[in-house]
């Protein structure tokens, strides 16, 4: 008999800890930490207390914080760590991870510097291995409650998502197959900072309708910029586009519209950010997406007021009068 597919996710903050979780109830996992006391209170307690609280973990998941026993573990690699720290988590898997390992990305955000999408610097860290991603309206703390959610696999090569998917999947985690990668990983790295500007709206208590136009301009910077860089216009509208802009947006769970919130309530963003105590990508994420905006020739103005808030060269107020000064053109023309 063939032996399971065994899974191994680096990152044990919220996100990775619950994928681990999901993948746990399919397959044989293990969850790597940086932190030892996290990878023991897994073990011995199954909770990681700082990012999921009282949530209970399945008993199958195993935890380790050490990184050459999860690379020689490792039949699929989940990376489940922020932008700027996925080259610093991949760096020592570089001779140890087996040649054929798929790597399914977790994280939302551009690395600083580069301006590289997470599965960019994971190719460049991890050369010939299939690269995709899993992304979609999935707030940690609800599908850790068991709360039902779908998600998307995308992966250039069908076959590898088609292999990948029933890895994630339960009766209340629904997993979709998507080709377009690109596309995939733009709408979860774009929409927190639509996010962040609906969090800013929801603080200075701008409306509902003033809302409901920041989410669908948002989208259509989104898809603009995405065509722009060879995207597929429609990826926009479906689950990793839309559907995780509507749950970004809107959950008061999410960190990107906490911290919009509390910018609106005068923090300065390191106050913001600190308040917040995990990762918000829009922050980082907003002024690196003006520049490949610009290097592309896209307009997005309500991206532009973000990056000049969280940049600290604008108040949410101003922010907001700023929109106010767009001029409106033909709705359809989104390229
Ligand atoms: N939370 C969510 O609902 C979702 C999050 N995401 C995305 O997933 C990614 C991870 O987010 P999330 O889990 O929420 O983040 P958290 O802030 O909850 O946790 C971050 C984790 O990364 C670890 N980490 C930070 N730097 C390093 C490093 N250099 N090496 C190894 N580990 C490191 C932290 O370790 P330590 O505790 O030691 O600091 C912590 O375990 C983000 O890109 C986010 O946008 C995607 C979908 C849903
Ligand atoms: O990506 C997410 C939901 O899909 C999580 O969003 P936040 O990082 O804003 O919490």
């Amino acid at each position: 008999m063939a032996r399971p597919v065994r899974v191994v996710v680096l990152g044990s903050g919220s996100w990775g800890t619950t994928v681990a979780g999901l993948a746990a109830q399919n397959t044989p996992t293990l969850l790597w930490s940086r932190n030892k006391e996290i990878a023991d209170e897994i073990n011995i307690d199954r909770r990681n207390h700082r990012y999921l609280g009282d949530r209970r973990l399945p008993e199958t998941l195993r935890a380790t914080a050490d990184i050459n026993e999860a690379a020689h573990e490792a039949d699929v690699l989940v990376v489940g760590v922020p932008s700027y720290a996925v080259r610093a988590a991949l760096e020592p898997l570089a001779h140890e991870l087996r040649a054929w390992v798929p790597i399914v990305s977790l994280t939302k955000g551009l690395e600083p510097g580069t301006r590289l999408r997470p599965t960019q610097v994971i190719s460049a860290c991890l050369p010939g291995h299939p690269v995709g991603l899993l992304s979609g309206p999935n707030i940690a703390s609800e599908i850790a409650d068991g709360k039902a959610a779908a998600s998307v696999i995308a992966m250039q090569d069908d076959s590898v998502g088609t292999a990948l998917q029933p890895l994630f999947a339960s009766k209340l985690f629904r997993v979709y197959r998507n080709t377009d990668v690109l596309g995939c990983e733009l709408g979860g790295i774009l929409k927190n900072i639509v996010a962040i500007a609906a969090g800013m709206a929801e603080g200075l208590r701008v409306g509902d309708n003033t809302r409901a136009m920041v989410l669908s301009r948002g989208l259509a910077e989104m898809t603009r910029l995405g065509e722009a860089m060879g995207a597929h216009a429609r990826t926009f509208a479906g689950l990793t586009g839309m559907g995780d802009l509507i749950a970004t947006c809107t959950s008061p769970a999410s960190r990107n519209r906490r911290l919009g919130e509390a910018l609106a309530r005068g923090l300065s963003v390191d106050e913001a950010v600190a308040e917040l105590g995990q990762v918000a990508e829009g922050v980082r994420t907003a002024p690196t997406v003006m520049e490949l905006a610009r290097e592309v020739g896209v307009e997005m103005p309500i991206a532009a007021e973000v990056a000049a808030v969280v940049g600290g060269h604008r108040s949410p107020a101003d922010a907001y009068r700023g929109l106010r000064r767009v001029t409106p053109g033909d709705e359809e023309d989104v390229v």
